[in-house]
């Protein structure tokens, strides 16, 4: 059985607690490795391991040096690239294709954008007036602000945790990872891409285990971590917040959506249809970004969900490792009786389910994994729970709507504001429209297409801070300016 290990100052250790917990596979629930939960001990050295290499070898690197480095981390996962896809599919149960042209290439980026960020975006100079009439010159440094914490979710594993962890080593940081106890493989494997490169011991750490009172809980109370960086569940960012708040340190959350997608009746109606099909079932609907309410406009409402349905029903399902496949699994047992208390609650609620709302007939062999039908309703309320609670599943709700301010309302009428997309070909109203949808990021004619020097992040209860491009020097550095007088 594989050992998935934590990975410390530079070695794989199971760590003195010598305990382990179950990986099972999302296809058939099955048990294909064992991860060594750190303990509190652990998680202590991994923390110091990485406030050492601050003034190490690390620390005392140029820019220059550090995004070489930097390249060299991309390099190696891409020349690992079918590890890592063999890895997260594992971890995932999602199709290969998803892996190969979407999750894994954007690890490798995730190093590459940053590295270029921090080598060409310059610090900001001010000269002003002085009294005696000489003048003075302020300039800004960035200076790493220590060891950051980097606590990742399920859902993109890999994308996710490197999205975190490539600014803040461009930066200059060291981090400490606690990946989700659901998803461990590729952080290990990035472990081992660090010292194939060469990373100096206590860069790159990961400790492995759960939230409360295990390794995440341990990581964010530690007071020598100096940032920390989350993505998850909207409840898990209050925690970290308050664990956070001991020692004033800085967080940068990217937290649950309740996301609309809109579609005019003059949009490129294929375009649409697959655009949203996209956004409502990619990953089996576990994307924060992804949307789980739809507003069409009322002379295509019929058609659209029509084909919404009739796409829904296509979906092939199937091992991850089968190209055929292209609809996977959910995540865990117990994720899928969230969802599934969902499809419950809709139903009692007066849904009309246009398609779904249940388990689909699987072969022996896949009987036990977490599968679960894409799943479309209409006719409830808005205030039903379906329309108003993140379910991190493959369903939507679709409504029609008349008039642009109606639409607008509804889709601000949420606790969340991460994402909208929106779908017509008058682009003086997609302007309008998007300017008055209270979400950090608004796709026209696309959805999850990702400039990594954009500003990404939500509004509302869907996060604080902003990350991306410059935005990510912001958060994982410490600015500081130096005023001379002349
Ligand atoms: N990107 C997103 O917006 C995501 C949203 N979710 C939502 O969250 C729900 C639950 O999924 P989970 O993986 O359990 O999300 P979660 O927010 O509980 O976990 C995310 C990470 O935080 C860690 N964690 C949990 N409690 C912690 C604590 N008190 N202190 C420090 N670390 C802690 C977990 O171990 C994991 O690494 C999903 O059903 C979905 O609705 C989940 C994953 C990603
Ligand atoms: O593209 C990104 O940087 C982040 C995407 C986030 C998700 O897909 C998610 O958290 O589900």
């Amino acid at each position: 059985m594989q050992q998935i290990k934590n990975f410390i100052n530079g070695e794989f250790v199971i760590g003195s607690a010598n305990k382990f917990f179950d990986k099972r596979s999302p296809v058939n629930n099955q048990v294909i490795a064992q991860i060594a939960e750190a303990s509190q001990a652990d998680v202590d050295a991994a923390v110091k391991a990485a406030h050492t290499a601050l003034n190490g070898e690390w620390g005392k690197m140029t820019v220059d040096q550090r995004v070489e480095m930097l390249y060299a981390v991309a390099n190696e996962i891409t020349r690992r690239f079918e590890d890592f896809v063999a890895a997260e599919m594992a971890d995932t149960g999602q199709p290969n294709h998803v892996m190969r042209h979407v999750f894994i290439p954007r690890g490798a980026a995730n190093f590459k954008v940053f590295a270029d960020v921090v080598k060409n975006v310059a610090a900001e100079s001010f000269t002003m007036a002085t009294p005696d009439g000489r003048g003075a010159v302020n300039y800004a440094v960035r200076n790493p602000k220590g060891v950051v914490g980097v606590i990742s979710p399920w859902n993109a594993p890999f994308m996710l945790m490197t999205w975190k962890v490539g600014p803040a080593l461009a930066c200059g940081n060291t981090v400490v990872v606690k990946p989700s106890e659901e998803t461990p493989m590729t952080s290990a494997l990035l472990g081992e891409v660090m010292n194939a490169v060469g990373m100096p011991k206590g860069v790159f750490n990961v400790v492995n285990g759960f939230g409360p009172d295990s390794a995440g809980e341990f990581l964010t109370h530690h007071p020598m971590v100096d940032a920390i960086t989350f993505t998850g569940e909207t409840r898990t960012g209050t925690a970290i917040m308050k664990a956070a708040a001991e020692g004033m340190r800085d967080i940068s959350f990217e937290l649950g959506g309740k996301n609309a997608g809109v579609v005019f009746a003059d949009a490129n109606f294929d375009d649409a249809v697959n655009g949203i099909f996209r956004s409502v079932f990619l990953n089996s609907g576990q994307v924060c970004l992804g949307t789980e309410r739809v507003y069409v406009e009322r002379p295509i409402f019929d058609k659209f969900v029509a084909a919404l349905k009739a796409k829904a029903e296509a979906v092939k399902y199937g091992r991850p490792e089968d190209h055929g496949s292209d609809y996977g699994p959910l995540i865990s047992a117990e994720h899928k009786q969230k969802v599934m208390s969902y499809y419950k609650k809709a139903v009692d609620e007066g849904a009309t389910v246009v398609t779904g709302g249940g388990v689909p007939d699987m072969p022996d062999d896949l009987k036990d994994g977490h599968w679960i039908q894409p799943t479309i309703w209409t006719g409830l309320p808005e205030t039903a729970s379906v329309v108003q609670e993140e379910i991190f599943g493959p369903c939507c709700h679709i409504r029609p709507f008349d008039t642009d301010e109606e639409v607008i309302k509804l889709a601000n009428d949420t606790q969340y504001g991460l994402s909208t997309t929106i779908w017509t070909t008058n682009l003086a109203r997609a302007h309008t429209v998007a300017a008055k949808i209270d979400v950090g990021i608004t796709w026209v004619n696309s959805w999850f297409l990702r400039d990594l020097r954009t500003a990404f992040g939500g509004s509302k209860q869907s996060g604080i801070g902003r990350e991306g491009g410059v935005h990510s020097l912001e958060f994982y550095t410490e600015t500081r300016n130096i005023c001379i007088k002349l």
